[in-house]
């Protein structure tokens, strides 16, 4: 089996989705999950990009559905995380306008980042080392910053917290590990990029969103294709099964087994 075939199978992409029924199939997992779980509704970090949109949307539609159907309160809870001052931020505020969400929350993580950083520069100076973080070490802080405020604000509510990991982003480890990567539910696990804004069109999330460059947002300018040198185009022609060019291939390959441990369980002995 050729590694493409191995990749598609192993994060279960298929070549073609049907917007409508992938929804209503994604709705169900999400409803499904929550009934097993007890849990009183999602809660999802809203970031003015596509990926938090459509994850969003799942969300608030699987919550609404399952409070008319249990004929009780379901809570879809976006949380919109800025690290000091955001410049897209309305994007977030756009997002949860468009989804009719009526429960949102800002939390900034600015402070407590910056706290972090400090602690870790005076043990590096102890370690002999003068220096700042480096701005990748900083980004990941600020991912896992998201993630304890939103497991914090989970646990008090008894809600789950939902991930936006996609196959393309899968494929390339192109999460920080303990940071976005770290989840309760991931409702977009199977889908390449651009099924992910397939379903964003089905759903109703507004074009400016849609056609946003995706980032990160970890620092300024980042831009994911820029950071993997593979344009969404061509990761989603490789994972959807079709030819593309072999320095594409490779590129992505060498992700993937770069980062087999983001997708491994812990080893451990
Ligand atoms: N072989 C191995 N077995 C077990 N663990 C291993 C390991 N190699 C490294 N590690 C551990 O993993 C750590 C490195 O992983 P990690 O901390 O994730 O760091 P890393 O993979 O270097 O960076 C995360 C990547 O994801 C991108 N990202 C982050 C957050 C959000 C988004 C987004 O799209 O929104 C994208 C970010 O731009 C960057 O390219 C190491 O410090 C080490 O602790
Ligand atoms: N500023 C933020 N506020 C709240 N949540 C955030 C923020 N930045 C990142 N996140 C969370 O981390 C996830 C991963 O970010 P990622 O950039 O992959 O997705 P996105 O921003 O929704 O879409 P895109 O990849 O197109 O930029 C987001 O979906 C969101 O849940
Ligand atoms: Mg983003």
């Amino acid at each position: 089996m050729s590694m493409q075939r191995e990749i598609i199978e192993v994060l279960g992409v298929r070549p073609e989705i049907d917007a409508a029924s992938e929804v209503r199939k994604r709705v169900d997992f999400l409803k499904a999950y929550l009934l097993e779980s007890n849990a009183r509704g999602l809660l999802i970090g809203i970031s003015g990009g596509v990926d938090s949109a459509v994850a969003a949307a799942l969300c608030k539609k699987a919550t609404d559905e399952l409070a008319v159907q249990e004929g009780r309160g379901y809570m879809t809870l976006g949380v919109f995380q800025p690290y000091a001052e955001q410049e897209d931020i309305e994007d977030s505020y756009t997002v949860a306008k468009a989804l009719g969400l009526e429960h949102t929350v800002e939390t900034n993580i600015g402070d407590a980042v910056d706290e972090i950083a400090l602690e870790t520069e005076y043990a590096l100076k102890a370690l002999g080392q003068h220096r700042h973080l480096s701005h990748q070490g900083k980004g990941n802080v600020k991912a896992r910053m998201r993630m304890t405020v939103q497991y914090a604000l989970a646990f008090e509510n008894h809600l789950l917290v939902v991930g936006t990991d996609h196959a393309s982003e899968a494929i390339a480890g192109f999460y920080t590990k303990w940071g976005d990567g770290a989840v309760d539910i991931a409702p977009l696990r199977t889908l390449t990029k651009r099924q992910v804004r397939q379903l964003a069109d089905y759903l109703g999330v507004p074009a400016s969103i849609i056609g946003k460059v995706p980032t990160a947002g970890l620092w300024p300018g980042q831009e994911d294709e820029m950071e993997l040198g593979v344009s969404y185009e061509d990761n989603s022609d490789y994972l959807e099964g079709r030819a593309v060019k072999p320095e594409i291939s490779q590129r992505l390959e060498n992700h993937y087994r770069r980062t087999v441990h983001k997708r491994s369980a812990i080893p451990g002995i």
